[in-house]
């Protein structure tokens, strides 16, 4: 059993709250632990800490060597304890243990790593052009950093937004997804060790609508980011500017994956697969509108969902699985609800109900379904599962006109064997990210975020640099200056 952390203040435990969330094992529906809410006087005690030790200083004014040697100790205690880290996160979240273990706490440790290296090669702006001064461009910590993170990757974005916002010198409390808070409360837990100062980094774990809302609001927070769903993102953006604190948020998607008919045909089935079934299919990058030139499409949708077929649903902690339950009952309806009904156009190639080996958990089969037309609402509406949408195109033109009728842009991913058709798909496609014959290859240090519905601002190096500091402009005489004497 997890330790249960309502919140983590100044380096101590509080495991004292108000109103239990029960955290369920999705696997078989078994209560794994009753998490108290931090209510509010604990959300404010968490940001007073972080304000305290922003303005207190140590952190910030660290030298950079020693920054870095901190950050790097973090990725190291997270790899330390990457199989306990791996355990707690299976039972809350459902995600195969394997994945987490080669993916998202690999990741979570290398989120330290390059924010540590990043610092290293910061550099500020120097102004010359005027003979007698001097300007140049410092930035500064922004202070206090709020961080709500979403429960489909935990650890990987969690620690994303705490690597990125303390790197730059900033304090943070850490509000994470009400229905995966056990892996994640373990990893700030074991930041205690790496030599942070107290109050650099704090943790309340509650729900969005209340101890979310309070974080946020608290007047000591200067800056907040958020991962998670579009409608959750207008509320906090709503908040953030009424409030006036600069606020990211990353979004849904309904990316696009357009399959081109002279591309590596088995290259891009085996993307295509990746795409839509890595993490369950709970990923706001999944490729889930595979859309698939007519040429090769009969070819292509044979073998994809043959392929889907034989993809192991099943327990997580198993090696061999490769899509584990969804994580909850609820979110398991809400994919289901997608299922196309008889005589709704859409036609249902495979699965589309909930894995029947299994009596408790929220399993659902990987699903494909032929869609009608991009107008469909398995094209338009982000279902957040195994459930892939397949459209057929004739042109280039007719791809991109598809691509773009969405109201989500966040990532988008290209197959094709031309690099003439690559680049210009790249210039076509409305979205942050176009991965080109790769399924999803992350690149830290740049930025990663959406365009239209999918989200403001991005992550990514010099993106969070700019998100987490403030620029100063200094300016000061070359030399000794005679000023013009005024009143003499
Ligand atoms: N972009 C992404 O990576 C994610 C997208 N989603 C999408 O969103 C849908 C809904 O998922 P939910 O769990 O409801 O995610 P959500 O967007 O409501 O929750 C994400 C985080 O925001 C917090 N939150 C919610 N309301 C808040 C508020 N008013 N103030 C401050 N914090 C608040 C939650 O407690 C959680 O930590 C999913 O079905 C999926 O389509 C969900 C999670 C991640
Ligand atoms: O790589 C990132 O920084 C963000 C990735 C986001 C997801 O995987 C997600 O929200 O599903």
């Amino acid at each position: 059993m997890t330790e249960l952390i309502t919140a983590l203040i100044d380096g101590e435990t509080v495991a004292t709250g108000d109103a239990p969330i029960a955290v369920i094992n999705p696997a078989d529906g078994n209560l794994i632990a009753e998490l108290p809410e931090a209510d509010g006087a604990t959300v404010d005690r968490a940001v007073a800490a972080a304000r305290r030790a922003f303005d207190e200083g140590t952190w910030r004014h660290m030298a950079v060597d020693k920054r870095q040697e901190v950050l790097r100790r973090c990725a190291d205690l997270i790899d330390g304890a990457a199989d306990e880290l791996a355990d707690i996160e299976t039972a809350n979240t459902g995600i195969p243990r394997s994945q987490l273990r080669n993916r998202s706490i690999r990741r979570a440790a290398d989120n330290f790593r390059f924010f540590a290296d990043y610092i290293g090669q910061s550099v500020g702006d120097l102004y010359e052009q005027n003979p007698d001064y001097l300007t140049f461009v410092r930035r500064e910590p922004v202070g206090v950093a709020a961080l709500i993170s979403p429960w489909n990757s935990p650890l990987a974005l969690g620690s994303m937004k705490i690597a990125s916002s303390i790197a730059f010198g900033n304090s943070c409390v850490l509000k994470p997804s009400e229905q995966a808070p056990l892996g994640i409360s373990r990893l700030v837990a074991l930041l205690g060790d790496a030599g942070l100062p107290e109050g650099v980094v704090n943790l309340v774990n509650g729900r969005g609508a209340t101890t979310g809302d309070r974080l946020i609001r608290n007047p000591g927070v200067d800056v907040v980011t958020f991962t998670g769903g579009t409608p959750t993102g207008r509320v906090i953006m709503r908040t953030a500017g009424e409030l006036l604190k600069p606020a990211t948020v990353e979004l849904g998607g309904k990316s696009a994956n357009i399959i081109f008919d002279d591309t590596d045909f088995e290259q891009a089935v085996d993307g295509a697969l990746l795409g839509i079934f890595t993490n369950n299919g709970q990923q706001c990058l999944a490729g889930s509108r595979i859309l698939v030139q007519r040429g090769i499409a009969d070819r292509f949708i044979e073998a994809f969902v043959a392929r889907t077929r034989n993809i192991r649903v099943g327990d997580p902690l198993d090696p061999a699985t490769d899509i584990g339950p969804l994580v909850s009952q609820r979110h398991m309806q809400h994919v289901l609800s997608f299922v196309p009904e008889a005589g709704s156009g859409d036609a249902l190639l495979t699965g589309g109900r909930r894995a029947p080996q299994f009596e408790r958990g929220c399993y659902v089969e990987p699903t494909v379904v032929l869609a009608s037309s991009n107008d469909a609402r398995v094209c338009q509406e982000e279902i957040f599962g195994p459930f892939a949408a397949l459209i057929v195109f004739d042109t280039d033109e007719e791809a991109y006109r598809i691509a773009n009728a969405s109201r989500f842009g966040l990532v988008s991913y290209v197959w094709s064997q031309s690099i003439a058709r690559i680049m210009e798909a790249q210039q076509r496609i409305e979205a942050g990210i176009v991965w080109c014959n790769t399924p999803m290859m992350r690149e830290l240090r740049a930025p990663f975020g959406g365009y239209k519905d999918s989200g403001v601002g991005a992550d990514g190096g010099a993106a969070c640099e700019a998100f987490y500091t403030r620029q100063k402009t200094v300016t000061i005489p070359r030399r000794p200056i005679a000023l013009r004497k005024l009143g003499v």
